[in-house]
Order: structure tokens, then sequence, then C-alpha cells
């Protein structure tokens, strides 16, 4: 039991066969580090759980769950066209073919532009996801770059997923019709493209997908039999949906006796083939799908709102067919498995009534459809579909009585009652968790959550504190992932965090009452990645000197040699008289042009990802802007230094006291992270805070609008509005200035740059030349042609996070360097870039064995020269004007790092608490724009 990562203590559901719907009161399940279900035991008294507890590893969580909560497996959705989503919920007048050509075929083109593709993928996953779908089954369209592009959304998300690449090279509309042979090239491309992608986890594989035999010719049904059996891969088509379709099929077949067997013809049935409706099957047919072991979909919503007829499910499993559920977007309106239940609860009663063939589909068949049905479809009946030991953990965490439930749980109801109210009433918003292979696939991010946990500490209960995001992960950019076999966990952002200072205290102090010291890795002072820095100018690698001591032996190098002039004259160069400049004008006046431009532009580089030439030195390096001002040197401000004013020393005795020992342990220490990564820290908030009865997290529902007005505060989301006692935007202010009334000022000024983060893993272990951090590139570099910004050599520093020994680099490309171009590169361009900059600077030339490209889109705000005065005219602005009702948090504003954002989120929630309980001065996120520190 010492892998147990999470562990369920209370009601648990799942299907064990069509007739057996278990459900275990007491129950614990114990899921362990790699996401698989370790044990399952029934009718555990609350008392045991201490004794079982110690068993377990320190950072083993315990998820109680409260009366009317249960776990139970994620559903699964085997036939669904994501791009048709843009259209569901319409075009319900028409039957299956004129439906194609009218509505269909039209949206689908529009999938040519992956920019459009990027408009629609996204959302439908997310909204999946958030409905419940672990595991989904998808067509794209024929256009190979949507498809990938869809594909690596799926695993962006962390869903499993099936993704086909359509084909179709007949009987289409000329404009959106393939020729033979590109169809079948794109598809051999994709599908070797989607088994690279996700090569080792596997939760996303390429599925090979002929729309139908009307779309497809024999060549080109030939050859994608090929493909698949060569990749051994799975395939997808429709069969059987519509009598006209039926109709054409034998027109285009006439020498084969049925629309099956004609797939059979050519080699598509299998028992790895789903076939999408099956409604007008005849007994031939159906005992050739047996014989083949071929699973239906069943789509109940689609062929009710098409009209194509009604399935006979209870036939197809009396003939012992696999049968599993599909939503078919948007032939189906419905993105929900749940509502496609309901659709074949009602279909089969229609079935039962109008034939008397057998009895409607029982609550435990539903189950069994919507779970392990589809997990037989899509052959992965022994890895989830329900929770037998050795699964993996693909689960829903349902809370009936969640805020805004459609379900009214009574006196009378039991456990039984309420599941069934769930499936036959609930919705996502019932839905509380997501987990595919044991991790949380729903919301999470640094600001909003910090701040709703510090929230949640003081408030009383009666305060309730709902968290709303737009996308499925909150906050972005903090993500950690394990990629390939061995499970090589890349950062896609932020992947250490310092100890020192006043953030540090704050984010140690969350880490403790996160329970997360056990997870920590650090890295000592001593450590070479703590000591061995380097900028790479103008064509090799220098090395920082990291101390006075080590300066001697530096001076040799013509880079620090080229630094000392600046360094003796800044104590007597004559102070400015400035309110702010940019950072580069600040140290080429006070140093000279070669630290300004050389080391100080490589520096705000590894942070900002910016231009030092048009950031603040007063808000980047407020510290050197201080020195100058009250002591007329930087050198001689870094002898003397500031102190910390108002609150902020009883602030740091208060954290230093409760953090105690952690801080001492970490004095030594340079930098840290955690075992799987700085999203555990994101991961553990989000855990703590669901377990919180007054507080919800809404993930997938986007604010489209903020209005405060009269003292009031009012939220509108894509689907509902509500007001509320104070609002707490933790949205950048360039998105916050588009969607609030009153307009303020200054919100949309500090706009933020896009990174490009490359993740490459090296099986050979000693590929770099110099051990350390990493490097960075400053502006002046020459030949930076593909905008390098930095090497982080993560290898070295956090060499524990892997289980084997390997080369793990990331490089970082963009920032300020994007802003001005039309276009960003895309993935592949990027990785090319990056093996081009590795290549270069430290002649590693070897292909990685994995690697990660994620575009981190607008995701470090640029503090502008005058940031500190706008930031000011803004907090006057909502102190004046919100009436107590708004305040801002996140790294628009005072702070970009971690440590900033914890900060800065518990200082607010501390205010927002008692602007709640007194009413006194109106609060707004930015009071730390007085604060300014005093000479000591
Ligand atoms: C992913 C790219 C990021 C770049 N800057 C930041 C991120 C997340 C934000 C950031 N990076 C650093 C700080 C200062 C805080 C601190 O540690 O004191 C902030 C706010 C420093 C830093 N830069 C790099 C690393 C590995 C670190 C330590 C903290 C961290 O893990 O981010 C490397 C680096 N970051 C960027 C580039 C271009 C780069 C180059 C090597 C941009």
């Amino acid at each position: 039991m010492s892998n147990v990562k999470q562990l369920f203590y209370g009601t648990i559901i799942h299907s064990l066969s069509l007739d057996k719907l278990h459900i275990i009161k007491n129950g614990l399940l114990s899921v362990d580090g790699d996401g698989k279900i370790v044990s399952l035991q029934e009718n555990v008294e609350a008392e045991e759980l201490d004794s079982i507890l110690e068993g377990l590893a320190e950072d083993s969580k315990l998820i109680r769950l409260s009366e009317w909560q249960f776990i139970m497996p994620g559903f699964i959705d085997t036939h669904t066209h994501a791009p048709q989503y843009a259209n569901a919920g319409t075009g319900m007048d028409l039957p299956l073919l004129e439906w194609l050509e009218k509505y269909t075929f039209p949206l689908e083109h529009s999938f040519s532009s992956t920019e459009f593709a990027a408009k629609i993928y996204p959302r439908f996953v997310s909204h999946l996801l958030r409905n419940g779908t672990t595991t989904a089954v998808y067509y794209a369209t024929i256009h190979l770059e949507s498809s990938k592009y869809l594909a690596e959304t799926v695993k962006g998300s962390g869903q499993r997923g099936f993704i086909g690449k359509v084909n179709m090279d007949r009987n289409s509309p000329e404009y959106y019709v393939e020729n033979s042979n590109d169809s079948v090239l794109h598809t051999e491309e994709f599908v070797k493209y989607v088994l690279d992608l996700d090569a080792g986890e596997n939760l996303v594989q390429p599925i090979v997908t002929p729309r139908f035999a009307i779309t497809c010719t024999e060549k080109l049904m030939t050859a994608l039999a090929d493909i698949a059996a060569k990749y051994d891969v799975p395939i997808q088509s429709h069969l059987s949906e519509n009598t006209a379709e039926i109709a054409f099929v034998s027109e285009l077949f006439p020498d084969i006796k049925d629309y099956t067997s004609v797939y059979d013809h050519h080699k598509l049935l299998n028992h790895k083939t789903i076939m999408a409706h099956g409604v007008h099957l005849t007994d031939d047919e159906r005992d050739l799908l047996k014989q083949r072991n071929v699973g239906i979909s069943h789509c109940p919503n689609s062929n009710l709102a098409l009209r194509s007829g009604v399935c006979k499910v209870r036939q197809l499993l009396q003939d012992g067919i696999k049968v599993g559920l599909g939503t078919d977007i948007s032939g189906g309106g419905s993105k929900s498995i749940l509502d496609a239940m309901r659709r074949a609860s009602a279909t089969s009663r229609v079935v039962a009534m109008t034939d008397g063939n057998g009895e409607h589909l029982k609550l435990s068949e539903l189950v069994f459809l919507a779970t392990m049905g589809g997990a037989e479809l899509v052959n992965l009946q022994d890895t989830v579909g329900n929770f037998k030991v050795g699964k993996d953990f693909d689960a829903l965490l349902i809370d009936p009585c969640a805020e805004g439930s459609p379900i009214d749980v009574f006196d009378m109801d039991d456990t039984e009652r309420v599941f069934e109210k769930f499936i036959f009433l609930g919705d996502d918003r019932n839905i509380i968790d997501v987990f595919v292979k044991g991790r949380r696939v729903s919301g999470g991010g640094i600001s909003g959550l910090s701040t709703a946990w510090y929230l949640s500490q003081s408030l009383p209960k009666s305060c309730k504190i709902t968290i709303i995001e737009a996308s499925n992960r909150l906050g972005g950019w903090i993500q950690s992932r394990r990629h390939g076999e061995q499970g090589i966990l890349f950062e896609y952002g932020p992947r250490t965090i310092r100890p020192g200072g006043l953030g540090g205290l704050a984010v140690l102090e969350l880490i403790k009452c996160l329970n997360l010291t056990p997870s920590l890795i650090t890295i000592p002072k001593t450590h070479p990645a703590a000591l061995n820095r380097y900028i790479y100018y103008p064509d090799r690698l220098n090395k920082l000197p990291h101390s006075l001591l080590s300066l001697a032996p530096s001076l040799s190098r013509a880079f620090i040699r080229k630094a000392i002039p600046g360094i003796l004259r800044e104590p007597f160069v004559k102070p400015a008289n400035t309110d702010d400049e940019s950072i580069g004008a600040f140290m080429a006046r006070r140093f000279n042009s070669h630290i300004a431009d050389n080391i100080l532009s490589a520096v705000i580089h590894g942070i900002y990802a910016g231009d030092a030439n048009q950031l603040s030195v007063r808000s980047v390096l407020p510290s050197l802007y201080y020195y100058e001002r009250y002591y007329g040197s930087v050198l001689k401000g870094l002898m003397r230094g500031l102190k910390e004013v108002g609150d902020k020393r009883e602030l740091e005795r208060e954290l230093g006291e409760c953090v105690g020992d952690l801080m001492n342990d970490m004095s030594k220490i340079s930098i840290f992270s955690f075992k799987d990564g700085i999203q555990m820290m994101v991961d553990a908030l989000e855990r703590e805070l669901k377990m919180k009865e007054n507080v919800t997290i809404k993930t997938g529902e986007k604010v489209v609008k903020l209005e405060i007005e009269n003292e009031k505060a009012k939220v509108h989301t894509e689907s509902s509005v509500f007001s509320s006692l104070h609002i707490i935007s933790t949205l950048p202010s360039d998105i916050l200035s588009h969607i609030l009334t009153p307009t303020l000022p200054h919100l949309c000024q500090t706009r933020s740059a896009t990174v490009a983060v490359v993740n490459l893993a090296y099986s050979d272990p000693s590929l770099l030349p110099v051990t350390g951090f990493g490097y960075l590139i400053p502006a002046s570099t020459p030949n930076n042609i593909y905008s390098a910004l930095g090497v982080v050599f993560d290898s070295d520093a956090l060499p524990s996070q892997d289980k084997v020994n390997i080369t793990k680099l990331t490089v970082m490309l963009g920032g300020h360097y994007y802003s001005g171009m039309n276009s960003i590169p895309n993935e592949d361009e990027l990785l090319s870039h990056a093996r081009w900059v590795v290549s270069n600077h430290l002649g590693i030339g070897e292909e990685p064995m994995l690697w990660n490209v994620s575009i981190q889109r607008a995701c470090i705000p640029q503090y502008r020269v005058g940031h500190l005065d706008r930031m000011r005219e803004l907090h006057h602005s909502i102190r004046n004007t919100c009436g107590g009702r708004l305040s801002v948090a996140g790294a628009s504003y005072l702070g970009v790092s971690v440590n900033d954002i914890v900060l800065n989120s518990r200082r607010l929630a501390g205010r927002v608490v008692e602007w709640i309980e007194r009413r006194k001065s109106n609060v707004t996120g930015l009071e730390g724009v007085e604060e300014i520190p005093a000479p000591v």
C-alpha cells in the first residue's frame, strides 16, 4: 500500500455486468501514483480509517465523501463529431443525407483552417469533460492539420480519446472531398502522428475513420483497412442509420448482400471496429457483426432528431453484440452521456411498447452501456469502465446536493434512489470532479485557487465562495505532465520556486498547510544548478560569477571584464530624478551598456520574457530603483538594504512563526519544486477546496460580463447570471477590461508576452557540455534567428523528478520577440527551432526521445514604464467607483512570480474578509501600490 496516493471514502457505485449495479456503502477505494486502482474495500468503518492511513506514505490524500456524494466510473462517449459542436442544437429539420449537405459539410469544410478549429475543439473537449466524459471517440474532419490539432487538444486536456481523421473521396460536395491518394497518405501520417503524440501514456489514440460506405471508394476502404491492420488501430464508421442511406449503399454495391457486408468485404470489421447506429440491421447483419465482434454505438438523441429510426438495443444485447452509447453531436444536440442514457431508456420503452420485443432498458443496463459497454467498444474493458482492482481510475465525483443542483434529496431517499435521480435528472452541476487515470482533469490555477483557499480559511460556512473558470483548467500555465513509458516529467510553465522573501514565506506556509512538505524536492545553494548560470553571448556560454570570490577567476574572460568599469563607476554616478524609466536605460545610466544589453537584458528574458528597454525599473526591479533614490547608488544600497513598511513586518513575523522549522530547513535552499512538479500545489489547493461545503468550482464556464452598479455586483456567465457580495477578478487585466462595467482606467494597458516552451528529453544522460541551471540569451546576441530566450537544464536541476537518468532541457522562445509578429510559428516549426538552438549552442544534434511543445499565449504580463502610476490610479478608481464590490488579483498587477501571486492572494483574502465583516475601507487588491519600502 505504500504507493497509494489517493483514497476515496464513501459511497462507490459501478457496474459489474448488464444486470449488476454494485453499490458500495462506506467503501474505500485506493489509487496509486500511476492512477491505478490498488484496492476496493467495502463496509469500512470510519474509525478504521486512521489505522489504514498510518500505513501509508505521508503524501497520500484521503478524500472523504459527504453523505450523498458518490464516486462512479467516467462516461464513455463512443461516437461524436467534434467539428459539428458549433451546430449542436440546430438543423433539426432535415433527415440524414439532406442534413449532411445543408448543415454539416459546410461547417466541417471550415476546419481546413486550424484557426477555426481552435475556436471549436478546445471548448468541445472541455465541455465533454465537464459533463463527465472521460473517454470519447471523436470524428474530426478530412483535414490533416486540424485533425492533429484535435488530437493535441484532447491530449492537452487529459481526456482519454480516440481521434479519427475523416475519409471521403466520393459522393461529397466539391468543396469538401479528398483525392483518394491524399486521403490514404494523410491518414497514415495522422495515425503515425497520434501514435507518437502520446507514445507511452496511450491515453490518446488514432482511429481509422471512413465516414461511411457512401463517401468512400472501394480503393479507399481497402487502403484504410490496410492502415488499420498495419498499425493495429481501431476503425469507426456509420452503419445502417437511415433507410435512404441503406438504399444508396445497395445502389453503390449492387453485388454485395447488405450494408454490413460492404464493410466486411473491405476488411473493415473486426473486434476493434465501432459502427455507429445500426438502427435497421437485418438478422444476417447482426449475425455477421456478432461473428466479427464489432461494437455498435447507440446514439438515440441523433436517431430521433434526424428521424433515422429506433434502434432495438435489447435485440442487439440478446444477440451478444457489444453496445455502447454515443452523443453523436450534432445529429444529437446534447454533449452529455446522461442525456444518451435517458434517450436510450425512452427509445427502449418505445420499442417495448411497439414491438413487444422484451423489456425497456433498466437502470443497471443504462449505466453499463454508458461505462463498461463503452469500454468494451474501445477494447479497454480491462483498463476502464468500472473499479476493478488493477484498472485505471477514470471516475466522477458526484454531488447530488451541489450548488444549483437539479436534484432534490428528501428524507425518504436512500442511496439507490439518489443515484437514480442523478442518472435521470442530474447534470454537470452535480459532477464536481472528473479523474482520468487518477488525475483530476478539471480546474485549478494558482491565483484564483489560492485566494479562494485563504478566504475559505477565514469566512464562515454560510458565506459561499464560487470559482468560475472558462477553461477546463484554471490559471493555465502551471502544468506538469508525465510523458512516455518512463513517465518523464515535463513542466510547461514555472518549474521552480524560490523560498526567499515574504512571498517565499507565504508559499512555504501554504505548502505546510496543504501537507505538501513530504513531496518537496530542494536544490541547495551549493548545488551546481544553483551556482552555475550562463549567458549565451555572442557565440558561447559565459558563466556568471555567483560571488565576489568567484569573480576573480572570471576576470580572465572578456565578458566579465567588460562589466568591471561599469561596476567601479556606479557609486559615483549622480542619481537621476526620474519617477520611472526602462530597466535598460537605468542600467546603462548607472553601470554601462555592456551590463544593460548583455547581462540585464538576459535576466529580464528569464523572468518576463520581456524587453529590458520597455519594462519599468520601478515595477520590475523596485529595490534597485529605491537604492538609487535613498542611497544615491545601487551598490551602496545593496550593502545597506531596505526595510518593509506597514503590516508587512507584522506579516513577516506571523509567517515566520507559522513556517518555523520549514523556514530553517529552507535557509540553505536555492530553489525547490515537488516530486510531480509544481502542479502538485495547484492540485492540492483544488482538492482541499472541493472538500469545503461552501466552495464551488465551476470549470468550462466563461464569465462574459461583470457589472458593478449601485453597490451590487453581478456575474454573467455563458449560461447564468448571479449576484455576488464581492467579486475578485483574477483574469488578466486586459481581458477584465473587455467585460467589466464600469470602465476602469489602465486595465487594457498591461499586455502579456507569449512564450513557446519546448521540452526535450534525450536518452543519453551526458549530452550537456556544462552542468548548471541553464543559460539565458540577451537581446544583443547575434544570429538569434529563432527568437530564443534561454534554455533550462532540467535534468541538472531536478533529476529526482524522473526515475531514469536522461538529459532533459527546456528551450524558451518568443516572448517580446513574438509581439511584433503576425503569426507565431506552429508546433512543428517550434520543435525544429528548439532543436536548432540546442544543436548550435550546446552541440546536441541527437534526436530527442520525447518532446513537447506548448505555446503559452499571453502568459507573462509586461509591466512597462509607468506601470506603478497606472496601478495607483486604478486602485483609486476601483476604491471610489466599485463600492468595495470588486477587487483584482493575479499576475497583471503587482508581481508575476508564484511567490508574489500567493502573497498577494493571502493579503487580499484578509482584506476581503475584513470588508465583509466591517464594511469599512473598500478593498481593491492593489493596496500594495501605497507600500513604498523605506531606507534602513
Ligand atoms: C516558462 C517560462 C517562464 C519565464 N519566466 C517565468 C516563467 C514561468 C516566470 C519567472 N521565471 C523566473 C521568475 C523569477 C522568480 C524567481 O524564481 O525568483 C519568474 C517570475 C526565474 C526563472 N527563469 C527560469 C527559471 C527556471 C526560473 C526559476 C523559476 C521558474 O521555474 O520559472 C528560466 C526561464 N524562464 C523564462 C525564460 C525565457 C527562461 C530561460 C531560461 C520565461
